[in-house]
């Protein structure tokens, strides 16, 4: 028995082999690759009509040069997009997809972002591409939040892959702010830095004007939603990366191809 797909349909679980044949060799792919299928796959709920949340980093902008190139294909009409910083606003826009904000378009049907951890209940740190808060804002006013990554990305529990969990502050007393993040995550060996910019070495400044603290835990930080709750209450605070219960939906791309992980 035959299955029709819609045109821009990738079948999860394949692995993808060195040539369209029966071979059962693997082709190695690149990181870059794989973030490109997992994009490729979440396009795939993008419907015709559909407000859409457009994420920040290299994985989602695949994802946008694919609703780029469906628009332009015909596949894909009346689509508005709701950038999640000023760089995916400007990319978006070179691919010729109409843009809006949550102000005018208040409800987002599906919002498509990548991670930088994912642990197994489907929690997210993100923000390692400095767009943490527009797409907290964006993605908390979706519907379905779909996430895109490499396998790299999938930890066993939050801050365990030891890379950044960036907060974003407000620049007033930044180090006050700072020393306040690592009092309160003395028993995680908590170290705060301030992100500078890997071109200028400028502190690196938001979208909206911030700093961020990139925090460095050696240990667990235990329960999530009152590391959240703790952290968003300290003064000076504007947003972290800390995505609890927010994505419906993960999608990884590992050499052994596709899985699409639901919240249950
Ligand atoms: O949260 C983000 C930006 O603020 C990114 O989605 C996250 O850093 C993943 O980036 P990439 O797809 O480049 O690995």
């Amino acid at each position: 028995m035959s299955t029709t797909y819609a045109p821009h349909f990738i079948p999860s679980k394949t692995v993808l082999s060195t040539s369209s044949s029966f071979s059962s060799t693997p082709l190695i792919m690149s990181q870059d690759e794989l973030k490109k299928t997992a994009a490729y796959k979440a396009v795939e709920f993008v419907e015709s009509g559909m407000v859409i949340g457009l994420g920040t980093g290299s994985t989602a902008k695949h994802a946008v040069d694919r609703i780029g190139d469906l628009i332009q294909q015909g596949v894909l009409t009346n689509i508005v997009g709701i950038p999640t910083s000023i760089k995916t606003y400007e990319h978006a826009l070179n691919v010729n997809i109409t843009l809006s904000d949550l102000e005018t378009h208040p409800v987002v049907d599906l919002a498509i972002d990548g991670a930088d951890e994912v642990d197994p209940d489907l929690n997210l740190v993100k923000g390692r591409g400095g767009a943490l808060l527009r797409e907290k804002m964006i993605e908390f006013a979706s519907k379905k939040f779909v996430v895109i990554v490499d396998e790299s990305k999938l930890v066993d529990y939050i801050g365990a892959s030891g890379l950044a969990f960036p907060v974003e502050v407000v620049p007033f007393c930044w180090k006050f702010t700072a020393h306040r993040l690592e009092l309160l995550f003395e028993e995680a060996d908590c170290v705060a830095k301030i992100r500078t910019s890997v071109e200028t070495g400028e502190v690196f400044v938001t979208d909206n004007g911030n700093y961020t603290i990139d925090l460095y835990f050696k240990k667990s930080i235990g329960d999530l939603k009152v590391a959240s709750d703790a952290i968003l209450r300290l003064p000076g605070v504007v947003e972290h990366g800390l995505f609890v219960n927010m994505a419906t939906t993960v999608i990884v791309a590992g050499e052994d191809g596709v899985t699409v992980k639901n919240k249950c």
